[in-house]
């Protein structure tokens, strides 16, 4: 008859071997410094169990009490590191959580200790070992049950609960098988709940490896597209008065013409520039000049409706598409606009502006609408600036 039985040291063997793989890929992953805060102990953590399961499989050939000593210890003080790590990793490292977690292990380490000291036997001292580690897994289930779980964080924190609590199972499951066996005869080389922990533990660790290697994902991922909207904004508005650069104004007009074109509705291009810029540059310095603009950008942000778009498209020239908005409407706006500038406080005399309107046709590419508004300009400053010129598309032949 097939009668099969788990040897306490072949899981040993296989746990340790498996553990300093998962040691081994997270060190990997470490050294590359993107991993951030809290990593280390998740690699420490593995190191240290896979130390300890092949070091209490040495006592086979060396049976002190130095081997036993070491890898128990090893053993204890890896279970604090799961819930370090991931308090640092989410920064919620607090004093007294630490000296919880801390100060839990090392009164296990401790007891532990003086039961091998008196003599305490085997099974009592197993009993004791189990139990100090269950209850530090039930700290750590606590703690991984009350991290709120959303987007790309619910499954690697599932796991890392899936991970303790399949240890804390275990070492139920093993107090259970223990404690009948108090006081009689306790043989460890057929403790099958230990082969069982053992085993468990394999299982624990992957899903402690995946979990972290998914944290880092995502964190990483998440940094990405922080710097990617930064980078994105960046080149999307200009650097001195924030109104959109030439670059992203130019792009925006198709599609805000694709919109006005399929909803039927007018948009007009106003482009002007302040009179005698170089002048106010000249006899007031740069960081007048600069000034100038950057009040003329948030008028005119004032001055127009939300979905209008403003921009400046190089040195003191700005445009606006008024989106929706025909020619009379727009030079009404910017009319009101130029009067405003006028009462800016500047150190010479008023402000001036000079513009140019042209409603653009459905369709029309928007240098061909900037070269019309140009003209219109050019024959505001023409007139005597300080006023504003409307020119109309052709008509359709
Ligand atoms: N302060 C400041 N000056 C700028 C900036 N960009 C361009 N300029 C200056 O703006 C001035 C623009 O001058 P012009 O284009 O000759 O026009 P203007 O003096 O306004 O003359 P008209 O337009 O004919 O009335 C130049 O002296 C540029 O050096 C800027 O970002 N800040």
């Amino acid at each position: 008859m097939f009668n099969a039985t788990i040897d306490v040291a072949t899981t040993l063997l296989f746990a340790g071997f498996c553990h300093a793989m998962m040691a081994g890929v997270l060190l990997l992953f470490w050294r590359n410094r993107r991993t951030g805060v809290g990593f280390g102990w998740w690699v420490a953590c593995e190191a240290l169990v896979a130390t300890g399961q092949l070091l209490a499989l040495g006592r086979a050939w060396s049976p002190g009490i130095a081997m036993v000593l070491i890898a128990n210890t090893c053993l204890i003080f890896s279970v604090p590191m799961v819930e370090t790590g991931l308090r640092t990793f989410l920064g919620q490292q607090t004093r007294v959580a630490m000296l919880r977690i801390w100060g839990l292990a090392g009164i296990v380490y401790l007891g532990w200790l003086l039961g091998l000291l008196a003599g305490w036997e085997t099974a009592t001292r197993a009993m004791w070992f189990s139990g100090g580690l269950l209850l530090q897994a039930g700290f750590a289930v606590n703690y991984v049950l009350r991290i709120p779980r959303s987007g790309a964080m619910r499954l690697p924190i599932n796991l890392m609960l899936t991970s303790v609590l399949m240890v804390a199972g275990a070492l139920l499951a093993r107090l259970f098988v223990l404690a009948p066996q108090l006081g009689g005869t306790y043989n460890i080389q057929h403790d099958t709940a230990l082969a069982l922990l053992n085993i468990s533990s394999i299982f624990s660790g992957f899903c402690r490896t995946c979990a972290a290697l998914m944290l880092v994902h995502t964190r990483i991922e998440a940094e990405l597209r922080r710097t990617q909207a930064r980078l994105e904004e960046r080149a999307n508005t200009d650097w001195l008065t924030g109104v959109a650069s030439r670059d992203h104004f130019e792009t925006s007009v198709a599609l805000l013409q694709a919109n006005a074109a399929r909803a039927g509705c007018p948009v007009t291009l106003l482009l002007f520039d302040i009179d005698h810029f170089k002048s106010i540059n000249d006899s007031h310095g740069h960081q007048a000049g600069d000034l100038l603009l950057q009040r003329i950008g948030q008028l005119t942000r004032d001055a127009v409706r939300d979905g209008d778009l403003v921009g400046r498209l190089g040195g003191d020239e700005f445009a606006v598409l008024f989106y929706n908005c025909d020619l009379s409407a727009a030079e009404a706006v910017a009319d009101r606009l130029r009067e405003q500038v006028k009462l800016l406080p500047t150190p010479g005399k008023a402000v001036g502006l000079s513009g140019g309107l042209t409603l653009l046709q459905p369709g029309e590419r928007f240098t061909s609408a900037y070269q019309r508004a140009d003209m219109a300009l050019y024959a505001a400053k023409g007139a005597g600036r300080n006023q504003l010129k409307a020119l109309a598309p052709p008509l359709p032949a």
